[in-house]
C-alpha cells in the first residue's frame, strides 16, 4: 500500500478524523488531501468524452462521487487557483454548497472566463471540496431596527472604512 494511504489511515485512527460515507462511480481515485495541511480535496471530472467550454460558456460536470455528510456539516465546492490563473476556469456558484441531506451526484458548474476555448478531460482535477461545520439558527424576530444592538460600523459597508 502507498505511504500516502497508510498515513491517511493512521491519521484517521490517531486523530479520530470524521468518517464520511462515499460512493465512487468513476474510475478516478477517491478524492484525497494532496498535502498534510490541505483544506480541500480535489475532485475529478468523470466524463465519457472531453467537454469543450467555449469562452463564457458554463457546463455542469459530473464527478461520479456521492457522499453522506453528518448533520451539521456541509461540503463547499471551490475553484482551483491554478485553473483559474492559467485558463480562467472558475465555478459559477462558488462556493457551491453540498447539503448533508443530499444523496445525488456531486456536480461542478464550471465556467470559462477566458477568451479561449478550454477542453476538460476525464480524470482532470476541476475543483476542490472543503468539508466544514456549520451552524443552524432560529430567528428571534424583533419589530424595530433599534432592537438590533448598536455598533461603531452601523450600516456602513461597501468601502465605508476607506481604501
Ligand atoms: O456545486 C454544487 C452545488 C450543489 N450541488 C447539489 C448538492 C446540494 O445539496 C444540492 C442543492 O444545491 P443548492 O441548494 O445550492 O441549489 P438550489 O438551486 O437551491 O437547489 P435546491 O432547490 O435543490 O436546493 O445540489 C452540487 O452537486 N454541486
Ligand atoms: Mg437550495
Amino acid at each position: 500500500m502507498k505511504k500516502k494511504y497508510i498515513n491517511l489511515i493512521l491519521n484517521t485512527i490517531i486523530e479520530n478524523i470524521l468518517q464520511v460515507k462515499i460512493i465512487n462511480k468513476s474510475s478516478n481515485p477517491l478524492p484525497f488531501y494532496q498535502t498534510e495541511g490541505s483544506a480541500g480535496m480535489d475532485l475529478y471530472a468523470n466524463i465519457e468524452t472531453p467537454i469543450e467550454l467555449d469562452s463564457l460558456e458554463r457546463q455542469l460536470i459530473s464527478t461520479g462521487i456521492f457522499i453522506e455528510l453528518p448533520l451539521g456539516f456541509e461540503a463547499q465546492i471551490r475553484p482551483r487557483s491554478g485553473l483559474a490563473f492559467k485558463h480562467g476556469i472558475s465555478i459559477v456558484n462558488s462556493p457551491g454548497t453540498i447539503d448533508a441531506d443530499y444523496r445525488g451526484e456531486i456536480k461542478i458548474l464550471l465556467v470559462n472566463l477566458s477568451k479561449d476555448k478550454f477542453v476538460i478531460q476525464t480524470g482532470e482535477r476541476i475543483a476542490q471540496m472543503v468539508v466544514a461545520k456549520h451552524e443552524r439558527v432560529n430567528w428571534q424576530e424583533v419589530q424595530n431596527i433599534e432592537q438590533l444592538s448598536q455598533t461603531d460600523r452601523g450600516s456602513g459597508g461597501y468601502g465605508s472604512t476607506g481604501k
